[in-house]
C-alpha cells in the first residue's frame, strides 16, 4: 500500500497548529505532499458556528475538499475547563474577542480563574480532526490531554493556552505545554492522539 505522491490539503489559518500537524503527519502518512492555504486559490472560508469541535472540524474539512477537489484534513480543537463548565471550548480561539489574541485570550481565562482555588482547577484540551475525500468519505476522531490551568503564564513553545495548562503527564515537574520540547507535546497532546488515530485511515484512503 503506498502513498507516495498523493496530495493532502490541510485547512487551517493557525500557522502553529500547522506545524505540529505537519509534522505529526510526516511522522504517520510518510510520502504525501501537504498543501496549505497559500498553496490554493483563495475560497469562501466558513464561519466556524457549529456547536461541537467535530461540527466545526468537519466544515473546515468539507468546504476545503469542495473548493481544491483534494483529500483534506481540519482541525478543530480548545481549551474546555471544569470550573467554566467547559468553556472557552468552541470559543477557544475568539475567548477575548473576534481579534483572536492568544495572550488577551490566556489574560481573561486567568482574570476569570482568580478565585478558583487549586484544587479545581482542572482542565482539557480536545482535538477534532475531520478527514474528507472528494468522493464524499468522512471521517472524524478526537484526541484529549488532561491537566490544569495555572495561575501565570509560562514557556514560549507550543501556542495559544500552552503557557497556562500543565497536562498532567507533567503534573510532578510542574512544566507547562509551552514548556517542553515539541514531540514531547506530539507524544501526549490531544492533536498527537487525534492525528494518531486518524493517520492510518488517510493512509488507507490514499491509497484506494
Ligand atoms: O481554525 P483554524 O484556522 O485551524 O485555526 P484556529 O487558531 O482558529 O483554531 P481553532 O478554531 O481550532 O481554535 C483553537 C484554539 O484553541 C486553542 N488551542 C487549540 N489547541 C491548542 C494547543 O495545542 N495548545 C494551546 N492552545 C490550543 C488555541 O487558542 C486556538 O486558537
Ligand atoms: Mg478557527
Amino acid at each position: 500500500m503506498s502513498t507516495e505522491g498523493a496530495r493532502i490539503f490541510l485547512a487551517s489559518r493557525n500557522a502553529k497548529k500547522i506545524a505540529e500537524m505537519e509534522r505529526i503527519l510526516a511522522e504517520h502518512v510518510p510520502d504525501v505532499q501537504v498543501l496549505g492555504l497559500d498553496d490554493v486559490d483563495d475560497y469562501d472560508e466558513p464561519a466556524e458556528d457549529e456547536a461541537t469541535f467535530e461540527g466545526n472540524a468537519l466544515l473546515k474539512a468539507r468546504a476545503g475538499a469542495a473548493a481544491t477537489g483534494l483529500p483534506s484534513i481540519a482541525d478543530d480543537s480548545g481549551l474546555c475547563v471544569d470550573a467554566l463548565n467547559g468553556m472557552p471550548g468552541v470559543l477557544s480561539a475568539r475567548w477575548a474577542g473576534r481579534m483572536k489574541s492568544d495572550t488577551a485570550n490566556n489574560e481573561l481565562l486567568l482574570d476569570q480563574l482568580h478565585d478558583v482555588p487549586d484544587a479545581r482547577r482542572g482542565a482539557h484540551f480536545r482535538c477534532a480532526v475531520a478527514w474528507v475525500m472528494p468522493d464524499g468519505t468522512e471521517r472524524v476522531v478526537e484526541g484529549r490531554m488532561p491537566g490544569r490551568v495555572i495561575r501565570e503564564m509560562r514557556g514560549s513553545g507550543g501556542f495559544g493556552y500552552d503557557v497556562l495548562f500543565v497536562p498532567d503527564e507533567y503534573a510532578t515537574s510542574g512544566l507547562t505545554s509551552a514548556e517542553i520540547l515539541p514531540q514531547e507535546k506530539d507524544r501526549i497532546s490531544h492533536r498527537g492522539r487525534a492525528l494518531r488515530e486518524i493517520a492510518p485511515l488517510v493512509a488507507a484512503d490514499l491509497a484506494q
